[in-house]
């Protein structure tokens, strides 16, 4: 039962985003403090140590690099903690893609809130604004949502190394992007409580609009330039959907079935090797199935998907031949305790979910072959 009433919209104090913004990072961080532990991937380290290192030695702030291991999981979170109070930061900067930011979240929630910075080097996720982590098992199954007590100080996105990467992490973005206005109008209209605590605002229930009908005008365009590794104002506006508007719309609205079943999916191995916004965009054809959503609806999502390269059926996502069982078994986890599937303005069963997967699949896979 909701008892919640009252309004509320989180997000954090600064967002920086351009072509070469990784070499202002120093000027940024030396604002919220001296001494930084600065966290991504070894892959990552390999192109931006020149910025990282000199943008911050030029401002005055002491640097501890550390290797992040790739996986937002306790241990590593605890391992982390440890590198930083030995270091004596006072400001951590998780840089790379959802998983190192969501652990530089938490590590620095675990040193008592010091300054957080998420500088994202694809735009793959809305993780970078959020005050909360996804909390994985060593097997890489979602465990839990950790939330912290605010939003990261700054977020920092270099667009020109959003453009390098290869196209399909800003497409898999745009899968996350496009889940958070579905999402947020089932929860506006259910009343549900927010990630961040209160009832959507007017406010951010628009920018979870403005998300979705950017990606409708430029993500073709984006996916293009991205291919093209190239900056341009779609590259940019998509850039900011995926992690500006998607983040605040997400966390100030609310989440529902979508995520749920992107949590649920998380328990079979097939889908280890496939992006989170890949995954989420089965969640959200199976959320429109549950709701009962209209042909023209439907066809808008599978157009979209289609046309930036997003995932629809369950193949897609390595799911194939599913038995009920699976099915059922990634229904139960959706439907597990706490899941924002239960946002849902009506009670959602893992046998609903199982069969949404089904029928979600085989529409798409009809779209498929008649759209050619
Ligand atoms: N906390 C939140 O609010 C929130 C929201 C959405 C997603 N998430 C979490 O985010 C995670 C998924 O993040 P992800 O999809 O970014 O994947 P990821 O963080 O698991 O992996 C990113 C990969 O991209 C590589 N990479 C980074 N920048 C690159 C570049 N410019 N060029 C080439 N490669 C580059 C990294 O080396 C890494 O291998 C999941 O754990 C998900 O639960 C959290
Ligand atoms: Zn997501």
């Amino acid at each position: 039962m909701n008892t919640v009433t009252t309004r509320m919209l989180i997000s954090p104090p600064k967002y920086v985003q351009g072509a070469g913004a990784m070499r202002q990072l120093g000027e940024h961080v030396a604002r919220l403090g001296e001494n930084a532990v600065v966290l991504a991937d070894k892959s990552v380290w390999g192109f931006v140590d020149e910025a990282v290192t000199e943008s911050l030695a030029a401002a005055g702030v002491k640097l501890t690099k550390e290797v992040f291991g790739g996986l937002c999981t306790q241990k590593e979170i605890d391992r982390i903690t440890a590198v930083a109070a030995e270091a004596g930061a006072d400001v951590v900067v998780g840089i790379g893609g959802g998983t190192a930011i969501d652990t530089a979240k938490a590590v620095g929630h675990a040193r008592g809130d010091i300054a957080v910075v998420s500088a994202p080097t694809v735009a793959s996720t809305d993780a970078p604004t959020s005050a909360l982590a996804v909390i994985y098992t060593e097997d890489g199954a979602f465990e839990r949502y950790s939330f912290f007590q605010r939003n990261p100080n700054l977020v920092l996105v270099d667009t020109a190394l959003v453009a390098g990467a290869p196209s399909r992490f800003i497409v898999s973005g745009m899968g996350d992007a496009l889940a958070t206005w579905y999402e947020a109008r089932v929860c506006v209209a259910a009343q549900r409580t927010a990630m961040a605590g209160g009832l959507a605002t007017e406010a951010s229930l628009a920018l979870a609009r403005l998300c979705w009908e950017t990606l409708m005008e430029y993500g073709h365009q984006a996916r293009i330039a991205a291919e093209q590794h190239v900056v341009t104002p779609a590259l940019e506006k998509v850039t900011e959907a995926n992690t500006l508007l998607s983040g605040l719309g997400f966390e100030s609205c609310g989440l529902a079935a979508a995520h749920g079943i992107h949590n649920g999916l998380t328990v079979s191995h097939k889908v280890h090797g496939m992006m989170h916004g890949e995954k989420v965009n089965i969640g959200t054809l199976a959320q429109l199935v549950l709701e009962g959503a209209d042909t023209e609806e439907l066809h808008t999502y599978l157009e979209f998907s289609r046309t930036v390269g997003l995932p629809t059926t369950l193949a897609e996502i390595g799911l194939v031949d599913p038995d009920r069982e699976e099915l059922l078994a990634i229904g139960r986890a959706a439907t597990a305790e706490g899941e924002t599937t239960h946002n849902m303005p009506f009670t959602v069963t893992a046998e609903m979910i199982a069969d949404a997967l089904l029928a979600g699949d085989a529409y798409a896979q009809a779209f498929a072959k008649k759209h050619g």
